[in-house]
This record gives C-alpha cells, sequence and structure tokens, in this order.
C-alpha cells in the first residue's frame, strides 16, 4: 500500500507529500518485529520509548517511521504527529480497510460487568440467527472462532485485523479504560455505547475516580450521530454518565428511569430473585440462567441492547434463561464434601459485595473467601476488597493473585499486613490455598475464590501456571 494511502488519515500528511510515493508492507510498533518495508510507529510507552529503537528499525529496512518527537533522520523519512497512539489506530484503520458500514458496533464500559454484559448480548443475538464477533477479557470470537486475548480492549493494529476478517452482523467489544486512554478504539463509531457502573479501581493510571469517570465517559463522544448510549442509573456513577450524555445532547436510554423502570424483587429466601421491568406497555419479568443480583442488571443492559436492535421481547427474555454463565464468572462446581465451591472473577469492593451476597443469598452457610491482589496494581483498593470481604465472608485465606513484577517477598508481607485486621490466614500459595480452603470446608459451606477466573498466568514459583478453574476441577476431580 501506498503512504499516501495511510497518511491521509493522519492530520499531519500535507508537509509529507515527498515521501507519498513509498510503498509500505505492514504496520508494526515493535523494533523486534519490524519487516522489510513496513512503517514502524514509535510510541512514548510506560516502560518503554519506542523512539530509542528507530536505529534499529532503520537498520531493519523499515520504509518510513511515525513519531511523536523531534527526530531528524536521513536514511529514511521520519514524519513527526502530534499523538502516536492515536495516529496507529487511525493508520490500522486505514491499512486494513475494514467494512464496518454494514455492521452493528456496541461497545461496553464500566469497571464490573462489562464481559459478562457481552457474552449476554451475544447469547441473546445469536439464538435469533444475528452473527457477532466479539471481544472480551476472556475471549475474543470473530466468525464463530476463537482468537487469543490477553488485554480486556486489544490493541489497535490486532483490532483492525480481526475487524476487517470479520463476517458476522454484530461487533460486540469491551473497552476498558486503558483501551480509551490509550486511544485503542481510535476510529470506531458505535452505535450503542453501555455503561455498566464505576468502582475504585486503577486508580494506580487514573489520577483519581473523576478522572476514572472522565475517561469513560469519553467513549459516548464515539457513537454515530444516531447512536444510542444505555445507561445503568441504578449506581450514582451511572446517574453521573446520564446527567453528562444529557447536557451534551446526546441520546441516553436510562436503566432505572421512570421510563424504564427495573426492579429486584425476591419473594423469599428460596427463591431465585428477577428483575421486573415496565415498559409503556407491559411488565416483563428477567430470570437470566445465572445467580447474582448484578447479573440481573447486566441482564437489563443486554435486554434493552437487544430491544434496540427490534428483537422480540419474549424471545429475548428466554434466551436470558437459558443463558449458561461466563467462564469464571461465579462459576460452580458441586464437591463431595457437600460444600460449593465458585470461582469468580470479582476484584473491587463492590464485585466482592455482590459476589459475596450473591452466595450468601444462595445458600451458603459459612464462607470462606480466597483472594489475593495483583502486583503493579491499584493498592489503594486493597484495604476496601479486605474490609468488605470481612463484613460478608466468614473465613478468609489470602493468597497470591499474580506478582505481575512485583517481589513474591514483598507480597507476601503486604498480604500479612492486609490480613492483620481480618479474621483470616496467609497461604501465599495459591493452589495450597484452594486445597485448604477445601480441605476444612463442612457440608453446606461455599468456597469463593475470587480474583483470577480463568486466568492461568503465574500462580506461585513452585508450580506451572494453572487458572484456578483447572486447579477446581483437578480437586473435584479426585
Ligand atoms: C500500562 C499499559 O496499559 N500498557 C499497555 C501499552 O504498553 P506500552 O505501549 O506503554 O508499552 P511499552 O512496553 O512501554 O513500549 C512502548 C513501545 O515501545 C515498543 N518497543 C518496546 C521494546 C522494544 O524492544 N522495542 C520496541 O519497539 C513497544 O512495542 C511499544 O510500542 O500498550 C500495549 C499495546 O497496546 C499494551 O500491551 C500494554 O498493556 C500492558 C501489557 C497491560 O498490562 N495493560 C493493562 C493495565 C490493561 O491495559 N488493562 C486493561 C483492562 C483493565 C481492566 O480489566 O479493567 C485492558 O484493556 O486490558
Ligand atoms: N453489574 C455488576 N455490578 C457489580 N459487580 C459485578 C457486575 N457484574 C459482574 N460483577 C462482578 O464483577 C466480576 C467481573 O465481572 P465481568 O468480568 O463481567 O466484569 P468486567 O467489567 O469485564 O471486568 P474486567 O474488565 O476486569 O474483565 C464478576 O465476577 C462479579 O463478581
Ligand atoms: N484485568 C484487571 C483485573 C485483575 C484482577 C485481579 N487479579 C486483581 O487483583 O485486580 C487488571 O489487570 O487489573
Amino acid at each position: 500500500m501506498k503512504l499516501s494511502q495511510l497518511l491521509e488519515t493522519i492530520d499531519e500528511h500535507d508537509e509529507w507529500r515527498p515521501f507519498h510515493h513509498i510503498e509500505v508492507n505492514g504496520i508494526a510498533t515493535n523494533s523486534k518485529l519490524i519487516q522489510q518495508n513496513d512503517l514502524f510507529i514509535a510510541i512514548s510507552g510506560y516502560r518503554h520509548d519506542g523512539h530509542h529503537f528507530i536505529q534499529d528499525v532503520v537498520e531493519a529496512g523499515a520504509a518510513a517511521i511515525i513519531g511523536e518527537k523531534e527526530i531528524h533522520l536521513r536514511e529514511i523519512p521520519y514524519i513527526r504527529t502530534a499523538n502516536s497512539r492515536k495516529a496507529l489506530a487511525r493508520l490500522a484503520k486505514a491499512y486494513y480497510r475494514p467494512r464496518l458500514d454494514k455492521k452493528v458496533l456496541i461497545g461496553v464500559t464500566g469497571t464490573n460487568g462489562k464481559t459478562t454484559t457481552c457474552f449476554m448480548i451475544k447469547h441473546i443475538l445469536e439464538q435469533a440467527g444475528i452473527s457477532c464477533s466479539m471481544f472480551t477479557s476472556v475471549q475474543n470470537m470473530v466468525n464463530g472462532q476463537k482468537r487469543a486475548s490477553s488485554l480486556t480492549t486489544i490493541d489497535p493494529l490486532n483490532l483492525y485485523k480481526l475487524l476487517s476478517d470479520s463476517q458476522d452482523d454484530v461487533i460486540i467489544m469491551e473497552v476498558s479504560s486503558h483501551g480509551i486512554a490509550q486511544f485503542r478504539v481510535e476510529g470506531i463509531e458505535f452505535d450503542y455505547c453501555l455503561f455498566t457502573n464505576l468502582d475504585h479501581e486503577h486508580l494506580d493510571y487514573h489520577k483519581d475516580m473523576d478522572e476514572y469517570f472522565r475517561v469513560k465517559t469519553k467513549l459516548f463522544q464515539q457513537l454515530k450521530p444516531k447512536g444510542k448510549a444505555i445507561v445503568n442509573a441504578y449506581n450514582e456513577w451511572g446517574k453521573k454518565v446520564v446527567q453528562e450524555l444529557r447536557s451534551r445532547g446526546q441520546a441516553t436510554h436510562v436503566i432505572g428511569h421512570e421510563e424504564y423502570p427495573l426492579q429486584i424483587i425476591r419473594n423469599n429466601q428460596k427463591e431465585r430473585a428477577i428483575a421486573l421491568m415496565k415498559t409503556k406497555e407491559k411488565s416483563l419479568e428477567l430470570k437470566p440462567g445465572v445467580l447474582g443480583i448484578h447479573n440481573l442488571y447486566n441482564a437489563a443492559m443486554a435486554f434493552w441492547t437487544a430491544r434496540m436492535l427490534h428483537l422480540n421481547e419474549e424471545e429475548i427474555i428466554g434466551s436470558l434463561m437459558s443463558f449458561k454463565g461466563v467462564p469464571g464468572r461465579f462459576e460452580m462446581f458441586p464437591h463431595q464434601s457437600e460444600a460449593t465451591i465458585v470461582i469468580d472473577y470479582a476484584h473491587t469492593a463492590d464485585a466482592f459485595f455482590h459476589c459475596l451476597n450473591t452466595a450468601r443469598y444462595d445458600g451458603a452457610k459459612r464462607i470462606i473467601h480466597v483472594f489475593g491482589f495483583r502486583g503493579s496494581r491499584d493498592e489503594s483498593k486493597r484495604q476496601q476488597m479486605v474490609k468488605m470481604s470481612s463484613r460478608l465472608s466468614d473465613f478468609i485465606i489470602l493468597t497470591l493473585d499474580d506478582l505481575n513484577g512485583i517481589l513474591y517477598e514483598e507480597m507476601v508481607s503486604q498480604l500479612h499486613l492486609l490480613n492483620e485486621a481480618s479474621k483470616g490466614i496467609v497461604i501465599p500459595d495459591r493452589t495450597l490455598a484452594i486445597e485448604y480452603a477445601v480441605k476444612h470446608a463442612r457440608k453446606g459451606d461455599w468456597i469463593v475464590i475470587t480474583g483470577k477466573g480463568t486466568e492461568t498466568y503465574q500462580q506461585s514459583f513452585s508450580l506451572p501456571a494453572r487458572s484456578d478453574v483447572e486447579t477446581v476441577r483437578f480437586i473435584c476431580s479426585q
């Protein structure tokens, strides 16, 4: 492809007309992956500065370089841009040219519930014969095939490549605040943007909750002119989003507003909670096939999204009833001791609130809670998580999550410090912690293991990485 075709998508193209005839074979952001005639985009990152690798890139045969810094290069064209990450997304879009005009694009943001809501929407639409591509922390799916997923919101090069491969009718994607801040979805125009909720999280990355909120709401600027926001206003941050969007004059469908009220009903302790939704014409009952009040909110979000795509209300409700859940999200495993083991991806205090209350409401006599904290991530949320768990569970076992660059000894001493005020114990090895919980569980106890879900990253030094799901399956098979 001609460099000119790519440069048209970024603002700075005019000054670089002399180089427009140059042929580009691909785009790369990592010097180690550069191939002959690639366009290299230098990004000043959090750990490295791509501009430092420019000489390597020239030697590896790059056709041209785009970067943010003032650099004079004789060998090949160097084009300066205001924001390399933004330029990357625009150039990736121009390079892969995905045909998005006939697709419906749905973006889901919020602290908790994004993955679950995406899975619910996909399930409902597929039941109605509509094919979906989906990008989430658990799984990326395109044309019915799984594609690797390491980030929640994938980087623009891979995103646009997969979008150009997609022959599906609808694209559903989880959009994290990191994804928004780093322009990973720059250039996407959404038909629907959903906001689930906000909770204390990622304040190592964002300055404070207000900035976190501001970044999240930036997503709604990427709605198409006729696009619509769907907001869960059953939490204070949701209400703030509604205010903000309405002040911008954006079409907003508010769940929890007089027009679309949602009532959570539980007739007695033995019965599952349901959500009662009133539309202008009738009253509808939502009984999703997954436990938890939080999942009623997620289901309501999915319901209204499907409804806006003109699906039949009763069929949507039926599809939600047959929804089997998301791997590693309140996934339940019966154990021979007649204890129940639950694996859940809760990693904020609010998620603990929902997850542990779900266990209690749905029958736990005693809750043994096993969890830890990912290294190099927001440390300020940890106290709140321990506090919430102390309030809602009966016994805490603190264990390692993912060290993520933190020394083993340092994280273990953190666990001991955090454990001081709680009533628990510390067992650093995650597998041993889970085994201990199972060994000490009695009939009717629920062992709730949170934070990792299906993730298979490093769990301890001595054992190969195994996900909690695999560990529990192994224990239950014995
Ligand atoms: C803090 C953060 O978000 N970092 C992301 C960011 O990395 P970065 O660009 O700053 O990378 P860097 O290592 O500093 O390198 C800068 C540049 O130098 C280049 N480089 C580097 C080394 C070299 O030898 N040659 C070279 O060219 C790199 O390719 C890169 O272009 O951009 C990368 C590409 O998109 C991401 O992979 C990376 O995610 C890291 C791995 C990460 O852990 N991110 C987490 C925090 C994250 O994004 N999480 C959210 C979800 C959070 C939630 O669940 O709520 C997500 O969306 O996944
Ligand atoms: N609507 C909700 N409100 C509060 N907590 C929720 C909600 N939905 C899910 N949770 C809790 O948050 C956990 C993570 O859910 P889910 O994976 O759907 O969220 P997420 O936003 O995709 O998180 P992440 O971006 O970290 O993957 C669940 O396991 C559950 O404990
Ligand atoms: N995707 C999130 C979730 C991590 C979940 C949990 N392991 C934690 O300790 O916070 C992150 O990378 O921050």
